[in-house]
C-alpha cells in the first residue's frame, strides 16, 4: 500500500550547516508517528521542507504517492497537509472562532461575489463554518471564551485553538510541532487523549516532540534523527533500546 507521506533522501543546508542530510522515512495511513532527536537534529527543518516553508536542495516529498516537492505552503496545505508550529502562529487580534474559521478557507465553496453581496448562500455558508468551528473547539476540549481575541488566552488554550484550526482544514495528514511544549501535566494528559482521537477520526498524525513520556506513550512508531539523518525507526520500545539513539542523546550532553 502507498504510504501517506514519503520523504526520500531529503536535504537542505543553511550556509555550511546541513540541517537535513539525506533523510528518508515514510508514514502509513492512520499511523501516529513521532519524530524525535537531540536539539538541532533537523526535525523542524524537515517539517518545513515537507510543508513547503523551505525548499529542499535535494530529495523528494510524496503525499499519497503524488510528488509535492518544492510546492508552496498554500499548495501543500490544499493538497491535504495541516500543521501546527513550535512557536504558535495564530492571528493574535482575531477571535478564537475566527482563528479556527481561518483554517477552513482553503476548502472553498464560496466566491468573492457571494462575500461582497452577502448573498443568502454566503450567509448560510458563514453559519455552517461557525457551527463547525464550535465543533472543532469542543473536539480539542477547549473550555475558554470563543468571542475574544486569542492574544488574551493562556498558552495552553492558544495551543488548543491552533490544533482546532489545523483539524478544521479536514486534511488527512496532521503535523504537530512540539504540541506538548509549555503544557502542564494535566494538559499533557489531555493532549495524549486528543492525539489518539485525531487518529480515530481517520487522520494520520506526525509529531515532533521532546517530552519522551508523551512520545513513548502515544506513538506507534518513532523516527529518530541526528545530524539531519534517520538513525533509528521502530516502536517506542525498540528505539529506546537502540544504542545509536542512546549515544545520540548522551553524546550531546557533555
Ligand atoms: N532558517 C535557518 N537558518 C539557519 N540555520 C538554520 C535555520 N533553520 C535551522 N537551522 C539550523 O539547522 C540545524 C537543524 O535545526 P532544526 O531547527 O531543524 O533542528 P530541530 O531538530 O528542530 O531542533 P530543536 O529540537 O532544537 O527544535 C541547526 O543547526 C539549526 O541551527
Amino acid at each position: 500500500m502507498t504510504a501517506l507521506l514519503e520523504v526520500r533522501d531529503l536535504g537542505i543546508s543553511f550556509g555550511g550547516v546541513r540541517a537535513v542530510d539525506g533523510l528518508t522515512f515514510s508514514v502509513g495511513h492512520g499511523e501516529i508517528v513521532s519524530v524525535i532527536g537531540p536539539n538541532g537534529a533537523g526535525k523542524t527543518s524537515a517539517f518545513n521542507c515537507v510543508t513547503g516553508f523551505y525548499k529542499p536542495s535535494r530529495g523528494r516529498v510524496l503525499l499519497d504517492g503524488g510528488d509535492i516537492t518544492g510546492w508552496s505552503p498554500f499548495a501543500v496545505a490544499a493538497a491535504g497537509v495541516a500543521r501546527t508550529f513550535q512557536n504558535l502562529r495564530l492571528f493574535p487580534d482575531l477571535t478564537v472562532l475566527d482563528n479556527v474559521r481561518a483554517g477552513m478557507h482553503l476548502r472553498g465553496g464560496q466566491n468573492a461575489f457571494d462575500a461582497l453581496l452577502r448573498t443568502p448562500r454566503f450567509k448560510r455558508a458563514e453559519r455552517t463554518l461557525t457551527d463547525e468551528a464550535h465543533r472543532w473547539l469542543d473536539f480539542v476540549g477547549y473550555g475558554g471564551p470563543r468571542g475574544g481575541a486569542v492574544r488574551d488566552l493562556p498558552y495552553g488554550r492558544q495551543r488548543q485553538v491552533e490544533i482546532a484550526r489545523a483539524l478544521a482544514r479536514e486534511a488527512p495528514l496532521v503535523l504537530l510541532d512540539e504540541p506538548g511544549a509549555g503544557l502542564n501535566h494535566g494538559e499533557k494528559t489531555a493532549l495524549l487523549g486528543l492525539i489518539r482521537r485525531i487518529r480515530d477520526l481517520g487522520r494520520t498524525v506526525v509529531l515532533i516532540e521532546h517530552d519522551m513520556g508523551l512520545v513513548m506513550e502515544v506513538s506507534e512508531r518513532v523516527v529518530v534523527l541526528d545530524h539531519g539523518r534517520e538513525i533509528a525507526d521502530g516502536t517506542p520500545a525498540q528505539v529506546k533500546a537502540d544504542p545509536a539513539v542512546v549515544e545520540a542523546y548522551l553524546g550531546r550532553e557533555g
